[in-house]
């Protein structure tokens, strides 16, 4: 079997304790192949001996003890399972346990399913290792033994046939060796491709609820129609690997017998080939060799090239380095006091920076309101504070820990960022309401329905049990960022950024939503959609050009006669 060492040694570390019941299948095979060792022996004794000397009855004797070895070799083959199974069977047991542990820590930085996906893939494939070489053990090795056999029985019984014979088998195997790396390689992109179909599938079924809040179905399926036509392409450039047989077969099963109708004559003439041994030849050639060759070409040629790649794959799986030991977590931050440090981001390299320098202190329970001409970074910003983009110079801290340092699943449960986008997905407004919080109780879900001004939308749609379609249904663009804020209300997160979530509702309504989210507790940084923002705000971020300007709404409209001008402009 050609396979690549860490798959031999994966292979052999799981047979190892194993030797036993390898030695005593060795035998029985041993004792299984002697019928196909002394068949064309026995054979051309009873025509030499017996049916052309006129002695019928020592002919048959002849062919009688072939029988006798027939029935020792059928009592073999019966031996053969129980060692076939004391091989096979615990080594599956250690393997899926080996490679299920290596394909959960190699994936385990992606979503569970994925993970879950992964894992299922790879025991799948520790169960075909499993399938294969029981099948491998069982009907490839018999055929390749008998082979073998007939090979050996050949030899003594003409060396010079022997000699064409396997000058003939060598090079048909050097012609299949040949295409062997190409058939691996081909048959591991198969493999490969196929597991990408189960990754890729997960990850959408996982996000199934995404995809459709986002109406993202064609480019799901496109996704996944992709890994199909890379498995289907990966398949058909495998089958054509398979041509290889054709040449194989030719020179390995049907010379041989061709050389030997046609070199028997001369064979007779000039080494005292006897009519026996050409037949006795014939039946090895026919009984023997030609099985054992089109096993290798055929179907045994497919299964141990899957066995080789399956482990190869299993091997790959299992050689991913051991996780580093759980790092202590990282400090807690002491508060969720949010810091810039003379941040500058720019969205390419060489672009102009949207934002330069910028060093701001935003205290735990902060209300700030985000004020400037449209374009001038106040979304990017927002994106900085929650770790979504890195600055390429300055820092961003919270409670004194750089963002990057903390642990994301943290960071995620600590800020809570509402888009103008609202994300609204199908299933129950209350699913959609608790999305942050799954275990809020309907008081809790009561109160942050109301504080927001949510509830007469509530009432009209029959409740919090009432469905929503996918793409939202007949929720309005403004009750659906009522949604979203309801949403942020309820979430246990210290820090709510709100990214001109607001957009779509009248100043009543907006006022009410942003005093309620203030009054919860807690951070609140509002990205303005209205200079009212700022007005109920403790502090205010005016973003215009490379230097923002912070104060109170008193103080900027003393200091900063940009922000006068949007207040004044706004009340006029
Ligand atoms: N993904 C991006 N790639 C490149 N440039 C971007 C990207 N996102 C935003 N920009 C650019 O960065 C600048 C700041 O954008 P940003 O959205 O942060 O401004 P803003 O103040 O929030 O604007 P608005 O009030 O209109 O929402 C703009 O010039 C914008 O075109």
């Amino acid at each position: 079997m050609i396979a690549a060492p860490p798959a031999v040694r994966l292979l052999r570390r799981h047979l190892r304790g194993r030797g036993s019941a390898l030695r005593r299948l060795a035998a029985w095979s041993a004792l299984e192949s002697l019928p196909a060792l002394a068949s064309g022996l026995l054979l051309a004794r009873a025509i030499d001996h017996g049916f052309l000397a006129d002695r019928p009855l020592t002919g048959l004797a002849w062919l009688g003890a072939l029988a006798v070895l027939y029935v020792a070799g059928a009592v073999g083959t019966g031996r053969i399972y129980p060692w076939l199974a004391a091989t096979v069977e615990p080594m599956r047991d250690s393997l899926v346990r080996e490679v299920v542990t290596a394909a959960l820590h190699r994936i385990s930085d992606r979503s569970p399913d994925a993970a879950g996906a992964g894992a299922s893939q790879v025991t799948e494939q520790a169960e075909a290792v499993r399938a294969l070489l029981g099948t491998a053990l069982r009907n490839v090795r018999q055929l390749l033994s008998a082979g073998v056999a007939a090979l050996v029985g050949l030899t003594v019984l003409s060396p010079p046939l022997a000699l064409v014979a396997c000058g003939s088998v060598g090079l048909a195997l050097t012609v299949f060796a040949a295409f062997l790396g190409m058939q691996v390689r081909r048959y591991r992109a198969v493999v490969r491709e196929a597991e990408r179909i189960g990754e890729t599938a997960a990850v959408i079924v996982h996000g199934v609820r995404d995809v459709a809040a986002c109406a993202a179905e064609d480019r799901a399926a496109r996704t996944v129609g992709e890994a199909v036509d890379a498995q289907a392409g990966a398949l058909r450039a495998y089958a054509r690997t398979r041509l290889v047989r054709l040449p194989v077969l030719g020179l390995g099963v049907h010379l041989p017998l061709l050389a030997l109708l046609a070199l028997s004559p001369y064979l007779t003439a000039r080494h005292g080939l006897t009519t026996g041994e050409v037949a006795g030849g014939a039946v090895y050639l026919v009984t023997g060799l030609q099985p054992g060759i089109i096993v290798l070409v055929d179907t045994g040629g497919t299964l141990l090239l899957s066995l080789a790649v399956m482990l190869g794959r299993l091997a790959e799986v299992c050689a991913v380095p051991a996780p580093p030991p759980v790092a202590a977590p990282a400090a807690a931050p002491g508060s969720f006091d949010v810091e810039t440090d003379h941040l500058t981001f720019a969205y390419a390299p060489g672009a102009e920076p949207v934002l330069t320098d910028v060093s701001l202190y935003i205290p735990e329970g902060t209300h700030l309101a985000v004020v400037g001409p449209s374009g001038t970074g106040k979304s990017t910003l927002a994106n900085l504070l929650t770790g979504l983009l890195r600055p390429q110079k300055g820092t961003v801290t919270l409670g004194g820990v750089p963002v990057p340092d903390l642990d994301p699943a943290w960071l995620r449960s600590a800020v809570t960022l509402v888009p103008q986008e609202s994300y609204v997905f199908a299933g129950t407004l209350r699913d959609n309401l608790v999305y942050l919080c799954p275990r809020a109780t309907a008081e809790q879900l009561d109160r942050a329905v109301e504080a927001v001004g949510l509830a007469e939308t509530v009432d009209r749609l029959g409740g919090h049990d009432a469905e929503i379609p996918p793409g939202g249904g007949t929720l309005s663009h403004g009750e659906r960022q009522l949604v979203t804020l309801a949403r942020a209300y309820l979430s246990p997160a210290p820090i709510t950024i709100l990214d001109e979530a607001t957009s779509h509702l009248d100043p009543a309504a907006e006022a009410r939503a942003e005093q309620a989210l203030a009054d919860r507790g807690g951070t609140l940084v509002v990205i303005a959609h209205r200079i009212s923002s700022a007005e109920r705000a403790d502090l205010i971020l005016l973003l215009d050009g490379p230097t923002p300007v912070i104060g109170s709404h008193d103080a900027l409209m003393r200091h900063s006669s940009l922000y006068a001008e949007l207040v004044g402009h706004w009340h006029t």
